[in-house]
Parts: C-alpha cells; sequence; structure tokens
C-alpha cells in the first residue's frame, strides 16, 4: 500500500456500527461504506441475530466488504474511535461502558431511557465523550430552539401539546424527540418538564391543567416521524412541525457527530453542541 493510501485510511476515523441489521444499522452501513471522512470497522448485533458470523455486505444484499457481523463486543470496539449506536436502551448501557473503556467516541441515538439509565450513561460519559440525542436532524435540533423560544414568549394561556407520528414498529412512546420538544417547551415556561408534563389521557381525564404540556402518540404504517409543537389559545393556534421523510438524516446526522467528537474530551454531549446551536 502506498504511504498516501495508508494516511488516508489511518486519518479517517474507524466507526462500529451496534444494531446492523436495525432501521437505522443499514443505513448508517451503506452511509459509512460511501463515507470519504469516516471508515466502517466493525459492524454488532444482538446475541442469536440470524446474520452473526456473516459479510455485512453481502447480509444486506450488496456485495461482500469484508466485515463481519459480530456479537464479541471487546475485541470489535477495540477497533474504533467511535460507536454509532441504534439499538436498545439495554444494549445501550452496557455499550457505553465499553465504549468508555476504550476511550472511543460513543454516539447514542437510541431513545426510551428512563432516569437511572441516564444516570449510567453520566457514569460512562467520565471517561470518554458521550454525544446523545433523541434526534440527530439538524431541523428537529432547529426545531427544538424554536419551540423554547415561543414557549418564553407566550404566556400560559397558551396550551402547549406535543403530537409525535412513528411507524407501527416503534417501541418506546413519547418519542425521544417529543421528550426533547417537551423539555425546552418546559425550559422556556421557567419549569422542568417533570413538573409540568400532564399523563396520558384516557377516560375521564378532567380538565386541562393550566400550564401543562401534553403528548399524545400515533403508531402505524412506515411513517418516519413527524413531530408537532401545538400551542392553541382562545380564537388561535400556532403549530411548529418537522416531517422526517427519511431516516438518512439520522445517520448523516450521527456520522457528524461522531467526527466531531474526536478532539472532545469526557463528558456528555448532544446534537445542538455538535451543530453549534448552544
Ligand atoms: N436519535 C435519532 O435520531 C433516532 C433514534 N432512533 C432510535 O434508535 C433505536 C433503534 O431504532 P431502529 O433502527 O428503528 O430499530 P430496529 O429495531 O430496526 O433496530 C435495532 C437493532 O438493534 C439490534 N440490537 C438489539 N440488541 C442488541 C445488542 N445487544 N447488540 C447489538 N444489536 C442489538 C436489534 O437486533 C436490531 O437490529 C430506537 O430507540 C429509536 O427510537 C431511531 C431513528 C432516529
Ligand atoms: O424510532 C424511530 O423511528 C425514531 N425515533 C426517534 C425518536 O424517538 O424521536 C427519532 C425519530 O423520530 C425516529
Amino acid at each position: 500500500m502506498s504511504d498516501m493510501a495508508q494516511t488516508e485510511i489511518v486519518d479517517k476515523p474507524g466507526i462500529v456500527v451496534t444494531g446492523a441489521s436495525g432501521r437505522m444499522g443499514q443505513k448508517l452501513v451503506r452511509m459509512l461504506l460511501q463515507s470519504d471522512e469516516a471508515r466502517l470497522v466493525g459492524v454488532l448485533e444482538r446475541p442469536g441475530h440470524g446474520w452473526l458470523g456473516r459479510d455485512i455486505g453481502e447480509a444486506m444484499g450488496l456485495a461482500p466488504v469484508g466485515i463481519m457481523v459480530s456479537d464479541q463486543a471487546v475485541p470489535v470496539i477495540a477497533q474504533a474511535q467511535a460507536v454509532i449506536d441504534f439499538t436498545t436502551p439495554m444494549a445501550t448501557l452496557a455499550y457505553a461502558e465499553l465504549t468508555a473503556q476504550a476511550r472511543a467516541v460513543h454516539v447514542i441515538g437510541t431513545t426510551g431511557f428512563d432516569e437511572e439509565d441516564l444516570q449510567q450513561l453520566t457514569a460512562s460519559a467520565r471517561h470518554a465523550p458521550i454525544i446523545r440525542a433523541g434526534n440527530m436532524s439538524l431541523g428537529v435540533n432547529l426545531l427544538v430552539s424554536l419551540t423554547r423560544k415561543v414557549a418564553a414568549a407566550l404566556g400560559e394561556d397558551w396550551d402547549i401539546e406535543i403530537v409525535e407520528s412513528h411507524h407501527r414498529h416503534k417501541v418506546d412512546a413519547p418519542s425521544g424527540t417529543a421528550l426533547m420538544l417537551g423539555e425546552a417547551a418546559a425550559e422556556g415556561r421557567g419549569a422542568t418538564l417533570g413538573e409540568l408534563r400532564t399523563p396520558a389521557r384516557d377516560g375521564i381525564t378532567g380538565a386541562r391543567p393550566t400550564g401543562s404540556i401534553g403528548f399524545a402518540a400515533i403508531r402505524g404504517g412506515d411513517i418516519v416521524g413527524e413531530h408537532d409543537v401545538i400551542f392553541a389559545s382562545q380564537g388561535e393556534r400556532l403549530i411548529l412541525r418537522h416531517i422526517a421523510n427519511d431516516r438518512a438524516l439520522f445517520a448523516r446526522g450521527a456520522i457528524r457527530a461522531a467526527l466531531w467528537g474526536q478532539d472532545k474530551g469526557p463528558g456528555e454531549y448532544d446534537m445542538a453542541d455538535v451543530l453549534g446551536l448552544n
């Protein structure tokens, strides 16, 4: 191999994709195989998965790429400068420990964490950077800051409701994005989401508490991801909306985050940091 080719390989951060057979995993693998800025060095799937031991390219119906699907996280992550992870909360917590031990950047797109899970991620971030966001798109992260501003500008007589729609396979609700939007709306009102969040409605709910933030989740077909933040008052309504048409935008954001994180120290970061929106 020429010196120039060797330098190119060394300069491009090596990325491991977890959940490689998943909706997001496959998008990431395709994008990384074509990337000029990063290179795919490993792919992980859960123990027992039918793709284990197969070439990831061939398993995805592409040409073989020489990277086998593995469930051996320690040796695979040892080759990585970054791990991009769109799996499940339980899998992500385990990968956070291993990625921190390898001192690699952990980009987390997984949603559905509870408070205890988030504390464990904070502990892992003491050793290496973690970049986590419920949505990796530029549009949603701009929507988050718009939501904060609008909520701050409008008084409590404007009721805030967040409506999200996703495909029939999604397992968590409200979506990670809806929770980001809810947190931003609460911040705009000088409170936390924990203080303002109203429980899911079913049955005789009573009238809407003033100042509360409500959520509604629609699940159906192949909807990629849609979010409305509704500000409703007497005689008028303001609606901020984001529609994702293609998961490629989340994958692009995640790869951008992995590259951005290369010169960062241990700590917790989000997409607003990556995109320079903070
Ligand atoms: N932050 C963002 O921008 C986005 C976040 N997401 C989130 O990403 C997550 C995954 O979404 P999808 O790709 O649609 O789900 P999916 O179900 O298609 O893929 C998840 C994959 O993870 C694999 N997996 C489970 N346990 C594992 C383990 N221990 N090790 C390795 N792989 C394991 C599964 O076998 C599956 O292939 C969800 O939490 C979703 O909400 C999805 C899209 C965008
Ligand atoms: O599960 C999904 O598909 C998505 N999950 C993220 C979320 O929970 O907000 C991001 C996007 O909306 C797609």
